[in-house]
């Protein structure tokens, strides 16, 4: 496989040639033509006179003529006194004997690892007539054992029929059970089932030669009239029931046919979440542009777009684009060629049509097209080998956190400046609205706590200077090893400013000011008749190695008794994982929210709240299944994970066969784009729980007991998530929003993102994985149940999923689509919120009766707990 110069950071395209009628042997020689014309591999193609393997024409005659004679002898199928047809009378097998010499021209050499094999496509593996299809069977596997004898890496397989007269789809499970048997005796070969978009059945017209209308007519069912309709996600269903009979098998893969005119984004988000390594382009789907070159439109180029930046990104096939030159005609190869960063723009064309005889248009335009790939974003460069990685979330409160981890927080281009901006504020705003403060002399006391490697320190000083606001800075870390990096900046960087503290948060006693100045301070404060709320009986004498105050806080300096402990007016911290509370950030601040200022202390930040969505995650769902035969809990925890591959079942766009989002979809490269022809729809998010600090709810400590109990910050959830089209729920997507101060906040949550945070690259999502994947049907519903439990040692998720069907009643015909209703909400406003549907809601509306169809068990991540 060959790459070719792109932009420093932009996806690499690798492009293929099929043809059809290709009418020459692939050999090392034609494989070398094919590099030289900037293509990356070809295939061979199974029938046509002279074509490469697998099989040839003669084996397809061959196998007709069996079919032929055989049938000309056999009864008519007939039922038996029982009333079924599956005797052996009617399915007595007709056997395909061994390929001969002549029934394939592919001979293992040195070019066969760089083929793409073609299954023949005149089979037909999913008829109605057990016949046919047992014969389509073995043609398959014969074809398969050779490709695998010879050394073929990689096979295409035509779809699945999906209409044989009024039945549809019936027979996708017979074809599904083959290729299952296919992939047992072809170990070393990836297999992509070659798929359209939609299921069109226009488009699956029967061609001279196959076998399925060879069908007999007694399997088939009578023809009811109906005319069969366009299913936009039939193919997908195809594909769901194949993958899900081969056990979501590491090799198995789709090859997708891009149609001239592209399915609504809903469509097409759901192939982005599978695994489609390899992209189709017929030169039918291409347009002309005014020069009359091959172009494909922006909605073509946006999928391409997307698809090309998944982890791994699809091959391109062309077809039928004519043939690779020199490949048919040796001469041809002499003719001038465009490289792809020489296709012409549309100004340059008249000119280059004169100046140049382009013989591979179609490919010049796709590596025209790579060349003008927009480089990865901050966050994909960040990402690059994280997409679809699942990860165990961290614990940096039992485990100490490595130099390494903190360096990769650090790099976030967001995170820190937000707190910045948040700190200054909340300082401009305390000394605007006059607030006493903790301190004896005025100053805003701010701790910093888990302050890892220091930069909300340095964010916090910066903050300080910017406000005009004087601070008296403290660093609480529990890390000890960060803690020998805070000492050195403090000596270096910070000028001894800061006072240091070893501890955990929770048994930190607060910060210490001279009692001498106290009474001072308290004689000014009795001025504005504010209380500083310090109590002398909590007076303390540092422990040696209990904590490190600072060079300027010599303690020796003092007695004991003339340093006493004061509040915090602003507490800083940083402890938020990917779903806000999985670190145990409220457990955490809980251990110094007495510490705040009870009048006017504040936290930064002020809230934090966790959301979720169902999605279909085909390829999480994979890994997970092979990771559970070494770990048997691996399906009940939550991961990190930078989702990419994914498809959200429940969104707020319109429904799929909304004509505009179509039309919009289509449009050529000459018209202006728009959001609806390159976004994906918008998920449906809603809000699990939240967490504000400080906290006054919290319950007092029982004489009995060394510690609160923490009940508290048990929650529960239950939400219900409208889907409009069906598909495979795999797990819940979970994000957080945080309010820092004010309208200062930081999301990771998709819909919000962009406006709150964008480009911030700390957190990946959270994902909840479900053991066994739920079907959802058209306008369904999801309902999730959640918990964050506790048992005062650890903190854990539980999680169940529902999924109903709603069903039409009498009423329904006057109403609306229900699902539609609730999806419109946004979930990130408070109002949303209060708006958002209710489980049940959709169900209580006249007209439909909500009926369950699907039913998790219920996970529980107790195993992988957090320790408190
Ligand atoms: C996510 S890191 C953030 C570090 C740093 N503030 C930053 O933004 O880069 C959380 C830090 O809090 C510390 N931490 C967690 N729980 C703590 C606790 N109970 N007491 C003190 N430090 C704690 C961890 O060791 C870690 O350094």
């Amino acid at each position: 496989m060959e790459t070719h110069h792109v932009a420093e950071d932009a996806p690499s395209f690798c492009i293929g040639h099929h043809e059809a009628n290709r009418s020459v042997f692939v050999t090392n020689q034609v494989i070398h033509k094919v590099h030289e014309s900037n293509v990356s591999f070809v295939q061979s193609f199974s029938s046509g006179e002279q074509n490469v393997p697998i099989t040839t024409q003669h084996f397809h005659s061959r196998v007709l003529g069996l079919l032929s004679s055989y049938l000309t002898n056999l009864e008519s199928p007939t039922y038996d006194a029982i009333g079924t047809m599956a005797t052996t009378q009617n399915t007595r097998p007709l056997t395909v004997p061994p390929l001969s010499k002549l029934d394939s021209n592919l001979t293992p050499n040195d070019a066969t690892s760089q083929l793409v094999g073609v299954i023949s496509s005149w089979i037909d593996l999913c008829s109605p007539d057990p016949l046919i299809a047992d014969l389509s069977r073995q043609v398959l596997l014969l074809e398969v054992a050779y490709a695998a004898f010879c050394g073929i890496g990689y096979l295409l397989i035509p779809a699945p029929k999906l209409h044989h007269g009024s039945l549809h789809s019936e027979g996708v499970v017979y074809y599904a059970r083959a290729i299952q048997d296919a992939m047992n005796l072809g170990p070393y070969i990836q297999f992509h089932i070659w798929l359209p978009m939609v299921d069109n059945p226009e488009l699956e017209v029967d061609t001279m030669g196959d076998l399925a209308p060879l069908a007999r007519e007694d399997f088939l069912q009578p023809d009811d009239g109906s005319l069969p309709k366009v299913d936009l996600f039939g193919s997908w269903d195809a594909w769901d029931l194949i993958r899900k009979t081969c056990k979501y098998h590491t090799r198995l893969f789709v090859a997708l046919t891009m149609p001239k005119q592209l399915p609504p984004l809903s469509v097409q988000s759901r192939w982005h979440s599978e695994p489609v390594h390899l992209l189709s382009i017929d030169s039918s789907s291409f347009l002309k542009n005014q020069k009359g070159y091959p172009v494909l439109s922006k909605a073509h180029q946006a999928l391409i777009a997307k698809l090309m930046r998944l982890r791994t990104a699809p091959w391109i096939l062309l077809c039928n684009v004519g043939p690779i030159p020199g490949l048919e005609d040796p001469e041809e190869a002499e003719n001038t060629q465009m490289s792809g960063s020489d296709y012409p723009s549309l100004s340059q064309t008249g000119a280059a049509n004169k100046k140049y005889n382009d013989p591979t248009p179609h490919l010049s335009y796709i590596r025209n097209l790579q060349q003008r790939q927009p480089p990865r974003t901050p966050i994909e460069r960040f990402g690059v080998g994280y997409q679809d990685y699942l990860q165990a979330p961290l614990q940096p409160l039992t485990v100490n956190l490595e130099s390494i981890t903190y360096e990769v927080f650090e790099k976030d281009p967001i995170k820190y400046e937000w707190y910045e901006k948040a700190i200054t504020k909340a300082l401009r705003d305390w000394a605007e609205q006059k607030k006493p403060t903790s301190h004896p002399e005025g100053k805003v006391i701010l701790a910093v706590v888990g302050a890892g490697r220091g930069p909300l320190v340095n964010r916090a000083l910066k903050a300080s200077a910017e406000a005009g606001v004087e601070i008296d800075l403290w660093a609480v870390e529990k890390n000890q090893n960060a803690f020998v990096l805070l000492q050195r900046h403090n000596e270096t960087i910070w000028d001894g400013k800061v006072t240091l503290v070893q501890s955990d948060m929770r048994s930190w006693k607060g910060p210490q000011v001279q009692k001498q100045a106290v009474v001072k301070t308290e004689e000014l404060q009795q001025n504005v008749g504010e209380s500083l709320g310090i109590e002398n009986s909590l007076l303390y004498t540092p422990i040696e190695g209990d904590n490190d105050p600072g060079h300027n806080a010599d303690f020796s300096d003092f007695k004991s008794s003339e340093l006493s402990y004061t509040h915090v007016d602003i507490i800083v911290s940083e402890l938020l994982g990917s779903f806000a509370d999985n670190e145990l950030s409220p457990e955490c601040l809980d251990g110094v929210n007495d510490l705040i200022n009870p009048v006017h202390g504040i936290s930064i930040p002020a809230s934090y709240s966790a959301h979720l969505t169902p999605i279909s995650a085909p390829k999480l769902h994979s890994d997970i299944m092979h990771q559970t035969v070494s770990n048997p809990a691996a399906p009940e925890t939550p991961y990190v994970v930078m989702l990419h591959a994914i498809d959200f079942l429940s969104s707020t766009d319109s429904p799929v066969n909304d004509a505009t989002a179509q039309t919009a979809a289509n449009r050529s490269s000459a018209s202006t784009t728009t959001t609806a022809a390159t976004e994906f729809p918008t998920p449906f998010v809603q809000t699990a729980w939240s967490f504000s600090h400080p906290n006054s709810n919290i319950p007092a400590q029982p004489p009995s007991r060394s510690s609160i109990p923490n009940s508290h910050n048990v929650r529960q959830t239950r939400l219900s998530f409208p889907a409009q089209n069906r598909g495979v729920c795999h797990g819940l997507a979970g994000y957080f929003e945080t309010v820092l101060y004010g309208d200062i906040e930081l999301s990771t949550n998709p819909v919000t993102m962009e406006e709150k945070s964008a480009s911030m690259i700390s957190w990946f999502p959270i994902y909840f994985p479900l053991k066994t994947p739920l079907n959802v049907p058209d306008n369904g519903e999801v309902v999730v149940t959640m918990y964050r439990q506790t048992d005062d040692r650890k903190v854990w998720y539980e999680w169940m999923v529902e999924v109903f069907a709603l069903e039409r009643t009498s009423m329904a015909s006057k109403l609306t689509t229900p699902a539609m209703s609730g999806a419109r909400l946004a979930s990130s406003s408070v109002d949303s919120l209060k708006s958002a549907p209710r489980p049940g809601n959709a169900a209580n509306r006249t007209g439909f009766r909500r009926v369950r169809v699907g039913l998790s068990e219920l996970h529980s991540s107790i195993k992988e707990g957090c320790l408190m």
